[in-house]
């Protein structure tokens, strides 16, 4: 389908087109097309018989030929799945049974929902409700796979990984933000962007924190200020900004100086007069990014039919543009530095604390190519990390024992100002237990898609029925979200927050046993490559606050009441009745209007 889209486009005149209009060329082409060449062959057919077909059995064999033909199709390809699986000795994965054709109500209560449900709720009821970790959610008639079988996870990530492509639907998705950037591509393509990045993400120059540090210090002054005029501050937008400021520094070697721009006010206060305004370019560069991936997030929702919301615009494209302006003048200067470095002869060599894009530049010129692939690790490395802190600091706020702990293991281990170094971050293990119960509860990825290469069969989650039979072309959802909550894999205190977990006589009892129930960072050959540097930037992050504050409260007055937990969350079961932010996702998880805190300074500082 990518291809057939690619194609479109490749047409003089159809560049502009918007994805609603080539979706509807397709279908007119592929569908109606044949469909009133069939009607038009029986017509003729007919009358060389010597038959005259009346003009109304005309049209009604032109109005019903196309649902008709595509009645055919799906029970045709239904028989020949169901073949397919007993030849295999498997049976179907259990489908979702909604009240309308197509499940077209459960796929119009999770769009509606959407904003109200708490995150993965619909899922966990099919899931629950049918008896099994692994459903199909059949939205119009497609098969949509659902697991949160660690077992079924690990198939589709390592041991069976040639068969479970990223694929052509999620690319059509994702290609107008991502283009074929390290998470948005396969086979070569994907090899060839993972190999040039790999060695960038070395033990040396992932371990030297200054730019960190530059970037905390001015996080941590921002804070006091706001705290000691007595107000909250909202810390998820704080720390994407602190994730945003150090992620561009690291990867193009400009800084966005989004800290630099002014912090929101709470929400029932007004802005004072001299505030400096908070639409500043670099916010709006970060908008643009936020909603251009809200904009695949709601793609992937709506399935194969998604460019029909999208027959009058590409609704990435404006904020892409105003992404592309930030990126495309520093990808030119590096792809000009590193020219003009040529011409003189100068050797230009890999230093430590060189950002990738120089790295990347002695690799290849081509300024799409580099685009891609900044743009891809810019997305991978600064919204999970502020996601995971984000999440952290809110279970902190929660827990004050953990937090006193974690305090003690700081204080001991580095001291109320040091800087901490690598060696200290490596020997906190408390410290890494909160970060893992953290990404355990409120994993930054909580769901992904795959798609099926080849028929395949799964294991039965149990033992005594049939395995299941995963035809090609599948598209495969997996939610680590609710994989690490489930109380048979975790023990019946699953949805609480407890880092010893991490610690104790459960470590064995669950994690080592069976390692693929934590897979925050996925597994296989497509893990997550920056997976030691975010445990390095989260780990110097967090010291850094809890040197400066020993105390952290949520502040729910200062958010708009609009935004937080709806009261029938409180009627419900597990994590959703004690919640007390809206976590939603779209690529990454978020907090949806924000995390309001306020911490108390420490007071030997
Ligand atoms: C808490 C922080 C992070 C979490 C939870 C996380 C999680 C993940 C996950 C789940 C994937 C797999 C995505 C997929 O295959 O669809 C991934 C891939 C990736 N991550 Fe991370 N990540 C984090 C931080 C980072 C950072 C800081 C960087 C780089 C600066 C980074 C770079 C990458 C890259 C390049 C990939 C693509 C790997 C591939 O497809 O071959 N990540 N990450």
């Amino acid at each position: 389908m990518g291809a057939i889209l690619t194609d479109l486009h490749a047409i003089p005149g159809m560049s502009w087109k918007t994805p609603g209009v080539v979706y509807l060329t397709r279908w007119v082409l592929s569908v109606l097309l044949p469909c009133a060449c069939l009607v038009f062959i029986v017509v003729r057919g007919s009358s060389f018989a010597g038959l005259s077909l009346p003009s109304w059995l005309v049209s009604t064999l032109l109005l019903v030929c196309a649902p008709l033909g595509f009645f055919v199709y799906i029970t045709f390809g239904e028989t020949a799945k169901r073949r397919r699986a007993a030849t295999s000795g498997a049976r179907m994965v259990p489908r979702v049974r909604g009240r309308w054709l197509g499940n077209l109500d459960v796929l119009m209560h999770a769009v509606n929902r959407a904003e109200s449900d708490y995150i993965g709720q619909l899922l966990q009821t099919c899931t629950q409700d049918i008896g099994s970790p692994t459903v199909n959610l059949w939205f119009l008639w497609e098969d949509i796979i659902v697991t949160t079988e660690p077992n079924h996870v690990k198939t589709i990530l390592a041991t069976d990984f040639h068969n479970y492509i990223k694929g052509e639907k999620f690319y059509e998705t994702a290609v107008s933000v991502l283009g074929t950037g390290v998470f948005n591509s396969d086979g070569e393509t994907w090899k060839h962007h993972r190999t040039m990045t790999r060695p960038f993400f070395n033990r040396d120059r992932i371990g030297h924190f200054d730019i960190f540090d530059r970037h905390a210090d001015q996080a941590v002054n921002l804070m006091k200020e706001r705290f000691r005029s007595g107000l909250a501050i909202d810390f998820q937008d704080l720390i994407s900004r602190f994730t945003l400021d150090s992620a561009t520094e690291f990867l193009c070697g400009h800084d966005v100086h989004t800290l630099s721009a002014t912090l929101p006010y709470p929400y029932n206060i007004s802005k004072p007069a001299d505030a400096l305004d908070e639409d500043s370019t670099p916010q709006t560069f970060a908008r643009a990014f936020s909603e251009a991936q809200h904009g695949i997030a709601r793609r992937n929702m709506v399935g194969q039919t998604w460019p029909l919301a999208e027959i009058f615009a590409d609704r990435t494209a404006k904020p892409m543009e105003l992404v592309n302006a930030f990126l495309d003048p520093i990808i030119q200067d590096a792809i000009e530095k590193h020219k003009r470095s040529e011409n003189l002869e100068v050797k230009d060599e890999s230093a430590d604390d060189e950002a990738l894009l120089d790295h990347l530049v002695r690799l290849t010129t081509d300024g799409v190519v580099l685009k891609d692939e900044v743009l891809n690790i810019l997305l991978a490395g600064r919204d999970t990390t502020a996601s995971t802190l984000t999440s952290a600091i809110y279970l902190l706020a929660l827990h004050p024992e953990a937090l006193g702990r974690l305090r003690e293991e700081i204080i001991t281990k580095v001291g109320p100002t040091r800087r901490p170094t690598y060696d200290d971050i490596r020997e906190m293990k408390f410290l890494r237990a909160v970060l893992n119960e953290t990404l355990r509860l409120f994993p930054a990825v909580p769901f992904n898609v795959r798609e099926s290469v080849n028929d395949t069969i799964w294991s039965s989650p149990n033992p005594e029925e049939k395995p299941l039979f995963i035809p090609a072309g599948t598209t495969v959802t997996y939610s680590v979200l609710l994989m690490h909550r489930r109380t048979d894999l975790w023990g019946p205190d699953a949805q609480e927050f407890d880092p010893d977990r991490f610690l104790d006589e459960r470590l064995h009892k669950y994690l080592t046993k069976n390692p693929f129930i934590f897979m925050p960072f996925n597994a296989g050959p497509r893990i997550c490559l920056g997976q030691q540097f975010a445990y390095n930037e989260m780990s110097f992050m967090l010291i850094r606050l809890l040197q400066n504050f020993s105390s952290i409260s949520l502040a729910p007055d200062a958010q708009d009441p609009a935004t937080l937990p709806p009261a029938e969350w409180a009627k419900g079961e597990g994590r959703q009745a004690i919640e007390r932010f809206r976590p939603r996702a779209h690529l990454t998880l978020y907090a949806k209007g924000g995390m309001w805190v306020k911490m108390g300074e420490t007071e030997s500082i």
